[in-house]
C-alpha cells in the first residue's frame, strides 16, 4: 500500500491542471494573437471572464507564460521550439526557473531542452541558450524583432540598435503622474500599502511589482494617474500656460488631455476629440471623477473636420504602429506586420494638416507617436514641413534631461525604462494671418 499525502495529492491535481489550461492557452495565443492579430492582455481578459474558475494565482501565472511566451519567441518559437519548450525557456531567460505547471506542460511535449536561468545582460542571455540550443546559424540580437523593425531601427539610431532591442526584453515599471501639490499625498499613500517606489523626473513615481491599483485610489483618490513616463514627457513638451485653449486631437482614454488640464491648473480649456465613441465615453467620467472642469471631451473625426475654433496650442498624439510600447507589449511584435508604418504615415500626415488648420498665428503644434520608426516620425515631419511653410520646428529643453533639442526629441525606452516616443514642438508663424 503507498502513502499518499493529501496536501501533494493536491498539489499535483493544480499543478495537471494548470498545466492543462496552459496548453490549451498557448494553442489559442497561436491562432488569435499570430494569425488572427488579436492582442494579448485582450485575448487575456476575455479568458478569464469565460473562465471564472481560475483565481489570481492561476490567472498570474498564464499571464506571465504568455507575455514571456511571446518576448522570447524570436529565440525560441521562431527557431523551431515547440510551444511548450518555447514557455520553459522562455521562463528562464526571464530570470526565474520554470514553475511546476510550465515544466509539467514541457515534459508532456517531451520536448524541454533545459538550459540555465540566466537573469544577466542580454549578451549573456544569448550566449547561455545559444549553447543549451547549439543554435545554427548563431542565435543574434535582432531576431528578437522581426527584420522590419530592425531595419526602421537602424534608421533612428544606427549605433543604439541592440540598446533599444535589450530594452524590449525587461518589463517596465508603472508610471504614475502625481497631480499639482498632490506627492505627500501619494507618497503617504503607497507608504501606507507598502508599495514600494522610485522617484522620476517632474516628480513621476514607479512602481515595480504588482499592485492593486482599486486600493491604492481608495487611500489616495485621484490625487495621481496613472502614465507611462514617456506619455508624461509629451505633456512637458506641450508646456501649456495657464488661460490656454488647447485641442488633444486623438485624446483617447484623456491620459494627456487630463495631464494638459493639470499643467495649465484648471485655468484654461481643453478639447478632447477621439474618433472612438466609446473611448470619449470614458473620457468624460474620467476627466468627471477627476474634478476637470477645464476638458470638454466630444467624438469627432479629425482627418475629416476641425472644430471651428482656433486653438493657442495642438496636440496630435497620432496613431501609430506602436513599436515604443514593445516592451510592455511584447506581443505586438509578432503580430505588426511592416507595411503598417507607412500606412499610418497617410493617417498621421492628414491629422497634421488638419490640426495646423486649427491653429491661431503663434500657436504650438506638437505632434507625437508612441513609436521608434523613422517612417512615422523624422519623415512626416518632414513631410508636414515641405507642405506647409507656415510652420517651423521649435527647439525645447529635453524632457528627460540632455540639453536643447532642435525641436524634436526621442524617448528610448531604455531612458525611463518607459515606452519609446518621439515628440516634435513646431510654431504657427504669426504674420501669416
Ligand atoms: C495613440 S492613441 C491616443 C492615446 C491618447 N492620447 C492617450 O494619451 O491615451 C491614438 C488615438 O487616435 C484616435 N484616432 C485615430 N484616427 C482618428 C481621427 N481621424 N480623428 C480622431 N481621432 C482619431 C484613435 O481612436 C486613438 O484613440
Amino acid at each position: 500500500m503507498t502513502n499518499t499525502n493529501p496536501s501533494e495529492t493536491r498539489r499535483a491535481s493544480i499543478v495537471r491542471r494548470q498545466a492543462e489550461v496552459l496548453r490549451e492557452v498557448i494553442e489559442r495565443a497561436e491562432d488569435e494573437v499570430i494569425d488572427g492579430g488579436r492582442p494579448a492582455d485582450t485575448m487575456l481578459r476575455g479568458l478569464f471572464r469565460s473562465r471564472r474558475e481560475l483565481g489570481s494565482r492561476d490567472r498570474r501565472l498564464i499571464g506571465d507564460t504568455v507575455f514571456a511566451f511571446f518576448r522570447w519567441r524570436g529565440w525560441t518559437r521562431e527557431r523551431g521550439l515547440d510551444p511548450a519548450a518555447s514557455c520553459a525557456v522562455a521562463w528562464r531567460l526571464d530570470g526565474e526557473a520554470p514553475p511546476p505547471p510550465v515544466e509539467r506542460f514541457a515534459a508532456e511535449c517531451g520536448s524541454d531542452p533545459g538550459g540555465r536561468v540566466v537573469p544577466g545582460t542580454l549578451e549573456e542571455r544569448r550566449a547561455a541558450l545559444q549553447e543549451t540550443l547549439r543554435a545554427n546559424p548563431p542565435l543574434d540580437v535582432t531576431e528578437l524583432v522581426p527584420a522590419w523593425a530592425g531595419e526602421q531601427l537602424g534608421r533612428i539610431a544606427p549605433e543604439g540598435v541592440a540598446e533599444i532591442i535589450e530594452s524590449f526584453q525587461d518589463r517596465p515599471p508603472t508610471w504614475l503622474r502625481v497631480r499639482p501639490n498632490r506627492a505627500d499625498r501619494v507618497r503617504e499613500a503607497l507608504a501606507a500599502q507598502g508599495i514600494e517606489f522610485a522617484e522620476g523626473p517632474s516628480e513621476a513615481l514607479a512602481i515595480e511589482g504588482g499592485f492593486h491599483l482599486g486600493e491604492l485610489r481608495k487611500k489616495a483618490g485621484r490625487t495621481f494617474e496613472v502614465q507611462d513616463l514617456a506619455s508624461q514627457c509629451v505633456g512637458a513638451v506641450c508646456d501649456p500656460r495657464p488661460g490656454e485653449a488647447w485641442w488633444d486631437v486623438c485624446a483617447g482614454a484623456g491620459g494627456k488631455a487630463l495631464h494638459l488640464a493639470d499643467r495649465m491648473e484648471g485655468q484654461g480649456r481643453v478639447l478632447a476629440t477621439d474618433r472612438r465613441e466609446g473611448i470619449v465615453r470614458n473620457l468624460k467620467q474620467r476627466a468627471r471623477a477627476s474634478g476637470m472642469k477645464s476638458v470638454r471631451a466630444a467624438v469627432l473625426d479629425a482627418a475629416a473636420r476641425v472644430p471651428e475654433e482656433r486653438f493657442d496650442g495642438v496636440l496630435i498624439d497620432a496613431p501609430c504602429s506602436g513599436m515604443g510600447t514593445w516592451s510592455r507589449n511584447p506581443d505586438a511584435r509578432w503580430r505588426t506586420d511592416g507595411s503598417m508604418p507607412e500606412r499610418k504615415r497617410e493617417i498621421q500626415r492628414a491629422l497634421l494638416q488638419r490640426g495646423a488648420e486649427a491653429l491661431r498665428p503663434g500657436g504650438i503644434l506638437v505632434y507625437s507617436v508612441c513609436t521608434l520608426t523613422s517612417t512615422e516620425t523624422m519623415e512626416v515631419v518632414q513631410d508636414l514641413l515641405e507642405a506647409r511653410d507656415d510652420l517651423a520646428p521649435e527647439a525645447f529643453p529635453h524632457p528627460l534631461g540632455g540639453g536643447n533639442t532642435d525641436g524634436a526629441a526621442w524617448v528610448l525606452p531604455q531612458d525611463g525604462p518607459c515606452s519609446g516616443m518621439f515628440i516634435a514642438r513646431l510654431r504657427k508663424e504669426s504674420f501669416y494671418e
